[in-house]
């Protein structure tokens, strides 16, 4: 491994010895993620969804080359560090995720919000239900908004078109979807099908999809596509989720739904990846 410059400029555990179960912590919830199926139009261990140039390989080299900047991550916020120190850290986690993957951008989003929380992680060694969240809202979301815009970002330019917020605006607040829908939607379909952690998965999933404010259904379906995907989600959901006997078969007609429409709700496999993160991590209410 050879660590980029941000992470090669951090002390080795810099007054957080939990760094590397945290990493640890955020690699097995990108994985769970991926090992998660049918999730519309998404790449799984299955297959590659409505995308051509990745599948779950790039995804596991991708997980397995940014987990580092994780750790980087945690230590920086163990420190206090401020805002331009974590972006410092994700660009070169970007860099490391292209080197993977051949130029594929598999983990944008889930370098930013996931390592954001890593970053709350290492400043909050046993987070109440809550803390994660909260903190990075109350110590990085001024700076996340007044942050500078990648102006060829998909999701900046689907931000300025239809007028959402996107991955900056969710991880602002404090990541809203994550709390009042994504934990919920877990929690309640392990009530629904004990012992079935995969389908509680695919139910968060669908929750998210019916509400987040996804770039990249928009940068791939237009204001069509967005509600579309949003609509037939909510609908899963509305008709019982994976309580309903024939979730599966559901599920898996949404996920061809989604691919011959090349809709992949981007965003929502992120918040799904930083709810089991959080899951694992905080308190129970
Ligand atoms: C602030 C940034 C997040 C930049 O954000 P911005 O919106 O300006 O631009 P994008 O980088 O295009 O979008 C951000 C990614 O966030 C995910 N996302 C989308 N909507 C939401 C949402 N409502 N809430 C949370 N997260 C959201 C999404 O990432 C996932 O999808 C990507 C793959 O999708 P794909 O369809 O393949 O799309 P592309 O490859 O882009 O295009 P085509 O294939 O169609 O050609 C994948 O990345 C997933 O993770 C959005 O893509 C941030 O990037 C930034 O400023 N970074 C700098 C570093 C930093 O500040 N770090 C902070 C500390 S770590
Ligand atoms: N499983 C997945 N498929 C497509 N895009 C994603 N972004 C994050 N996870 C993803």
């Amino acid at each position: 491994m050879n660590p980029l410059p941000a992470l090669a400029a951090l002390p080795k555990d810099a007054g957080c010895p939990a760094a590397d179960g945290i990493a640890r912590a955020a690699a097995c919830a990108l994985r769970l993620e991926l090992e998660t199926y049918p999730k519309p139009g998404l790449v799984s261990h299955v297959d590659p969804g409505s995308h051509s140039d990745m599948d779950a390989g790039t995804f596991r080299a991708s997980t397995q080359a940014i987990t580092p900047f994780f750790r980087g991550l945690a230590i920086a916020g163990a420190e206090g560090a401020p805002m331009p120190v974590l972006r410092r850290i994700g660009l070169d986690a970007e860099a490391a995720m292209r080197a993977a993957t051949g130029g594929v951008n598999t983990h944008r989003g889930a370098i930013f919000g996931l390592g954001l929380l890593c970053a709350a992680a290492g400043a909050l060694p046993r987070p109440a239900a809550g803390a994660l969240g909260g903190l990075v809202r109350a110590r990085y979301g001024a700076a996340i908004l007044a942050g500078p815009v990648l102006l060829h970002a998909p999701g900046a330019r689907a931000r300025r078109r239809h007028g959402v917020g996107g991955a900056p605006a969710e991880a602002a607040a404090g990541f809203p979807s994550l709390y009042r829908i994504g934990l919920p939607a877990l929690r309640r379909a392990r009530q629904a099908r004990p012992g079935d952690e995969e389908a509680a998965r695919v139910e968060a999933c669908l929750a998210l999809i019916a509400h987040v404010e996804d770039t990249n259904l928009l940068h791939r379906g237009g204001q069509d596509g967005f509600v579309f995907a949003r609509e037939q989600a909510a609908r899963f959901v509305a008709a019982g989720g994976v309580a309903q006997p024939d979730w599966r078969a559901r599920a898996k007609a949404l996920h061809s739904a989604f691919v011959a429409r090349n809709l992949s709700p981007g965003g929502a496999a992120d918040l799904l990846a930083m709810t089991l993160f959080v899951d694992g991590i905080e308190a129970a209410p």
